[in-house]
């Protein structure tokens, strides 16, 4: 099994949002990303539309059908504007984050079990209309078992405090938590996607230590990197990084 890269081209409508032009464009970013060899585009349209807006989803969900193959994962809070997107669209994947709405970033993962209840109709909704729920998750080991009892289908493990620890004298630690983790969530039958903050930097050695992990969801570094290479030499640096772990 490889590891799926997702886009996430949240960046690219930040800097598009600042002037009325329409560049760079969001659509001709995941086309070249696809084109080179991206398995899916993520974006995460946060109410305030400081950057993804509701046009950006619809358009990028009709480009996506050209491309059967790729996935399409929608990342929000179920209790804001991401419902109607999933209603709307179908994606492949839907990825809950417990993000309140003018949050600077993402920076934690649902609690157990106090968003259980919530959490449950919106999921079985999700799953009724043929989508992938992934709940967005600390990786806390002991909170694995609860997101699949809610009825998740996998977890995004929150990689921010991995990113931070990565080449300091903690990264053992920090990976042994996250591959803990991991395999909690695979026990308890969830599947295992990864993002925030992951980098060409850190991502070769989270692979190589954290054990299943299906997706990884990649925007703020890769676009940053693309500014330099362009998308398509960035993809495929990303991909040879997936590939790297593996050998
Ligand atoms: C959930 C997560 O970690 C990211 O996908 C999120 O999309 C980052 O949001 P910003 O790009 O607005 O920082
Ligand atoms: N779910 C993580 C994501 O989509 C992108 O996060 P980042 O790479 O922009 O930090």
């Amino acid at each position: 099994m490889t590891t799926a890269l997702s886009v996430n081209l949240n960046k690219v409508a930040l800097v598009r949002n600042t002037r009325h032009l329409g560049i760079p464009s969001v659509t001709r970013a995941a086309a070249l990303c696809l084109e080179a060899g991206a398995h899916g585009i993520t974006v995460h349209p946060r109410p305030d539309a400081r950057h993804i807006r509701a046009q950006d989803v619809r358009e990028l969900a009709a480009l996506l059908k050209d491309w059967p193959q790729a996935e399409f994962n929608i990342e929000g809070n179920p209790f804001h504007n991401l419902m109607d997107f999933v209603r709307e669209l179908r994606p492949q994947q839907v990825t809950f984050v417990p993000d309140s709405e003018g949050q600077f970033t993402s920076d934690h993962g649902w609690s157990f079990p106090a968003d259980a209840g919530r959490l449950r109709p919106l999921i079985d909704e999700c799953r009724a209309l043929g989508v992938r729920v992934s709940l967005f998750m600390d990786a806390d080991p002991a909170a694995m078992a609860a997101a699949r009892a809610v009825g998740a289908d996998r977890v995004e493990l929150y990689t921010e405090p991995y990113a931070t620890d990565w080449g300091t004298p903690q990264q053992a630690a920090v990976l042994a938590q996250f591959a803990a983790a991991a395999r909690a969530a695979q026990a308890a039958g969830l599947g295992l996607n990864a993002g925030h903050d992951l980098s060409r930097r850190n991502l070769t050695d989270f692979l190589r230590a954290v054990p299943g992990v299906q997706e990884v969801s990649i925007g703020h570094a890769l676009i940053a990197d693309a500014l330099e290479l362009g998308y398509a030499a960035t993809v495929q640096d990303y991909l040879r990084c997936i590939d790297a772990a593996a050998l």
